[in-house]
């Protein structure tokens, strides 16, 4: 995957500026507030339709201005390809593939990005929720199947606590046809995760070793609080457990069972990176998990990502910035957001031949 070329209009700070990139990895510099991130928030939102930064498009409309617009030229194996967004405060997203309308839920996959920002160092530490968003987008980028049966599922999901609040005090609630798409689609989500995640272990553990000079193993483990034997993944057992929780549920509001609930450990041996992990063990966890991101990607697409690295080298110590970096020379296409241009040249001298472009506002 190489981007060749950004250009926005009206997004964020940006009223009209293009980029043209070469085929190396690129050092975005400036000064706080100019604006380094605000292009790496571009290209995600050309990844996945949506910021990471912010859920209100209008964020993302620069202050006075109606919409804002987002054009890409890249090559995805050799292909020369053009995404074309025009974000309006109000009213649908218009994504476009070489011309061709695309809804969000088809341009995920189209282009592959991996991003890793400050943010991330918190994922093993950080809420559930930050780890399953994890784990479904790392999924979507791979198979659109699985980000169209996800919508599906959090649609039914929400029809089914609508009920239970709506059906409130009453003897009984219309759950049945809810309670059918939801196991449908849990047997289908959790497969897809343990599918991913055994792919993922298969590489995590090499990357945490290799970090860690082969003193420390890493392996991720998938979660349900609901079940204390081994991993749900049938239909029927769905449909058991959610009537089983049913007088929960209803006292509650709100559906306690199903992959919603679910989670990712991080363990070394039988250590719990979660409760037990040093801050140390924790970052470099979160860093094999990225390399290993890039990897699982690149074995499902044929080719590796981007790299999007938002403040996050200023986060890592020494010895982690230069495993990262030897990682991904010459072989990813890595954007790099610092206030330091020189922030690079210390650390490995021959080893990251980047661009570097140096980050101006344009008014
Ligand atoms: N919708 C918007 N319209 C105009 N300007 C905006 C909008 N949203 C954000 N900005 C401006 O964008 C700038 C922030 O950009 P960004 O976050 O990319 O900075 P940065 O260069 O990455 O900074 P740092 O080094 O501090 O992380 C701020 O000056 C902010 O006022």
């Amino acid at each position: 995957m190489r981007l060749h070329s950004l250009q926005l209009i009206n997004f964020r700070n940006y009223k009209e500026r293009t980029w043209e990139f070469g085929p190396d990895s690129v050092v975005l510099y400036g000064p706080n507030g100019i604006g380094k991130t605000n292009i790496l928030e571009a290209v995600y939102v050309a990844t996945v339709g949506r910021s990471y930064r912010t859920t209100e498009t209008a964020d993302l409309i620069r202050f006075g201005a109606e919409e804002a617009g987002i054009i890409l030229q890249f090559t995805k194996k050799d292909t020369p390809q053009k995404i074309t967004i025009r974000l309006a405060a109000k009213g649908r997203k218009d994504i476009r593939l070489n011309g061709n309308a695309l809804s969000q839920r088809e341009l995920i996959g189209t282009l592959n990005t991996v991003l890793f920002c400050p943010e991330d160092l918190q994922l093993i530490k950080g809420s559930p929720q930050q780890r399953r968003r994890f784990i479904d987008m790392e999924i979507s980028q791979t198979s659109a199947t699985y980000y169209h049966q996800l919508s599906l599922y959090n649609r039914a999901l929400q029809q089914r606590n609508r009920l239970l609040k709506e059906y409130a005090g009453q003897r009984s609630v219309p759950l049945l046809e809810w309670d059918e798409q939801l196991a449908t689609g849990a047997a289908y989500l959790v497969k897809k995760r343990l599918e991913s995640i055994k792919k993922l272990n298969l590489l995590i553990d090499l990357m945490n070793r290799r970090l860690t000079g082969g003193k420390e193993n890493l392996q991720l483990r998938y979660e349900q609080p609901y079940s204390a034997q081994g991993p749900v993944t049938e239909k029927d057992a769905f449909l058991q457990l959610l009537q089983e929780s049913l007088p929960r549920d209803r006292a509650r509001f709100t559906t306690s069972v199903g992959p919603h609930r679910d989670d990712l450990g991080f363990f070394a041996g039988p250590v719990d990176l979660k409760k037990y992990g040093s801050q140390g063990q924790q970052r470099t966890a979160v860093l094999s998990l990225k390399l290993s991101e890039l990897e699982f990607i690149k074995s499902e697409v044929g080719e590796y990502p981007l790299l999007l690295l938002d403040d996050v080298l200023s986060e890592l110590d020494k010895e982690r910035r230069a495993n990262l970096l030897q990682f991904i020379h010459n072989r990813v296409q890595t954007f790099i957001t610092t206030t330091d241009s020189e922030d690079m040249t210390g650390l490995s001298p021959a080893m990251l031949i980047a661009c570097r472009e140096e980050v101006t506002a344009d008014d």
